[in-house]
This record gives C-alpha cells, sequence and structure tokens, in this order.
C-alpha cells in the first residue's frame, strides 16, 4: 500500500480578499512523486499555489504535509516543514550576485551552508563558474536555474514550480526539466504548473487539471491524453506535441 501521502490537500478555498478563486480542491501527492496542475488561464493553478505556501490565507478545507496540519501556517513554517514555493517569474535578485542570491535564500532555514551551496551547484554546475555575476546579466535560462537552485538548496520535500518554462527557449526548458527531474530522483516531490502540457504529463505521475477554481479532471498522467487535455485546455495550451 502507499500510506500517507507526503501532501493531503482536502476541500481547499482561497481567494484574494472578497474575490474566492478556490473552490473545495482536493488531491494528495504522494512522497518522491511528481503532480503536474494544468488548466487554462485563470483557472486558479497559481493561486493553489500560492494558498498551498502561505502567501495567501486558506478561507476552507485542510492541507496536510508530512504528518503535520500546515492548514493557516505562515509562510516561513511551510518552508520550514520543507514545501518550497518557486513563483512564476524567477524571484531573484538581479542586482545581487549568485552568490548572494544563494546565500539569501538560506536566510529562513536553519541548515548547514556549505552542504546547501554544495547541493545548488551539484544541480546546475554550470551555476558554480558564475558565482560572482550578476544575476540580472545571466540568461534567462540561467537565471531560472539559479531560482531553481534557491529552492532546492534548502533540501526541501516537495517544490512547486509554478510557470518555469515561461518565456524560455525550447533548450532552455529542457535544462530546466532536467534540473527538476534530477530533483525527482534524488526524492524530492514536485507540483509542476506548466504551460506546455504535453511536458508536463511526460514528467508527471499525475495530473490535476483545473477549471475556475475547481478540479476538473485528475488521475494517472498517462491517461491525460491528447483528446482530454484538448477538451479542457483548448487547443492554444494543449501543447501536446510538445
Ligand atoms: N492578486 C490577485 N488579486 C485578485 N484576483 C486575482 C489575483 N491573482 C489572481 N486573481 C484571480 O484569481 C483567479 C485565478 O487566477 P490564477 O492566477 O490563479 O490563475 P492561473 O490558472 O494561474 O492562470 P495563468 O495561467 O493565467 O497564470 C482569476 O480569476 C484571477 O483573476
Amino acid at each position: 500500500m502507499t500510506g500517507t501521502p507526503l501532501l493531503r490537500v482536502q476541500e481547499l478555498s482561497a481567494g484574494y480578499g472578497p474575490a474566492q478563486a478556490l473552490f473545495g480542491v482536493s488531491f494528495e501527492v504522494p512522497a518522491r512523486s511528481a503532480v503536474a496542475v494544468l488548466g487554462p488561464n485563470g483557472a486558479g493553478k497559481s493561486t493553489l499555489a500560492r494558498a498551498l505556501s502561505g502567501l495567501i490565507p486558506v478561507t476552507g478545507g485542510t492541507v496536510g504535509f508530512d504528518g503535520q496540519d500546515l492548514t493557516g501556517a505562515s509562510a516561513t513554517a511551510i518552508r520550514r516543514a520543507g514545501l518550497v514555493h518557486l513563483p512564476e517569474g524567477r524571484g531573484i535578485f538581479p542586482g545581487l550576485t549568485v552568490h548572494e542570491n544563494l546565500r539569501l535564500a538560506l536566510s529562513v532555514d536553519k541548515i548547514n551552508q556549505a552542504e546547501a551551496f554544495e547541493r545548488a551547484f551539484g544541480y546546475f554546475p554550470a551555476l558554480a563558474s558564475r558565482r560572482k555575476q550578476t544575476a540580472g546579466t545571466l540568461s534567462g535560462g540561467e537565471q531560472q536555474m539559479l531560482s531553481l537552485s534557491r529552492a532546492l538548496m534548502v533540501n526541501p520535500k516537495l517544490v512547486i514550480a509554478d510557470e518555469m518554462s515561461l518565456g524560455l527557449a525550447p533548450m532552455l526548458v529542457d535544462a530546466v526539466f532536467d534540473g527538476l527531474r534530477a530533483a525527482l530522483d534524488s526524492g524530492v516531490a514536485v507540483i509542476m504548473i506548466e504551460q506546455f502540457a504535453g511536458k508536463a504529463i511526460a514528467f508527471a505521475d499525475q495530473c490535476l487539471i483545473l477549471r475556475r477554481g475547481a478540479v476538473a479532471w485528475s488521475g494517472p498522467a498517462d491517461q491525460a491524453g491528447g483528446e482530454l487535455l484538448h477538451r479542457y485546455l483548448g487547443a492554444a495550451t494543449a501543447g501536446v506535441s510538445d
């Protein structure tokens, strides 16, 4: 049997002030597995990521993570529990060096700095030679790798990657997926929010499709075929030929 999942989300509701954006979303993420969260624009994917990571308040339902009840916990407490969110837009500091960006990522975590740096450069060795370079002068793909390194260096149990491939050239999209694959292989669970549905489904074990803030479909990723994606995502975003 699979036992208790790493993340169990039950009937989660959240929104922005009076504007509710998530309506009773339930799903699970087993340890060491990947879930692709798909859906058309405005479906609530980023809102789900924000609610799970404590950036916006949960207004209903529960979030269980690694044996703890994290419903309503602060963003810092959630991060310390091992759930790390990579926000859309990379979240790096362009005026600081690669090294400074990585060091800042450690400021709320009580972990061994040397080991954390080793882990970061282990995932993306190309960053090691650019330690002193200002992050704003890195290419888009390198910035995304820096963002992912910042998340992975704190040894998380679950990473939520929101639109990591947005705006990247195809080769760099592959590099970012490779980094996430390495994380998955080393035991980190992944929630992937992606515009490239075909790639996300090939990567993930499970798939969750959101529509208007609610779960429209969920199931094994290998059952989320072209017709289903077309029905829920539309021709423009299904991306099944990726
Ligand atoms: N900061 C905000 N303030 C108010 N409403 C918001 C805010 N961010 C998102 N919303 C609303 O919440 C709903 C869900 O948006 P969300 O950004 O989560 O969708 P999404 O699936 O991530 O879409 P996209 O693919 O466009 O990023 C939308 O109706 C959106 O207008």
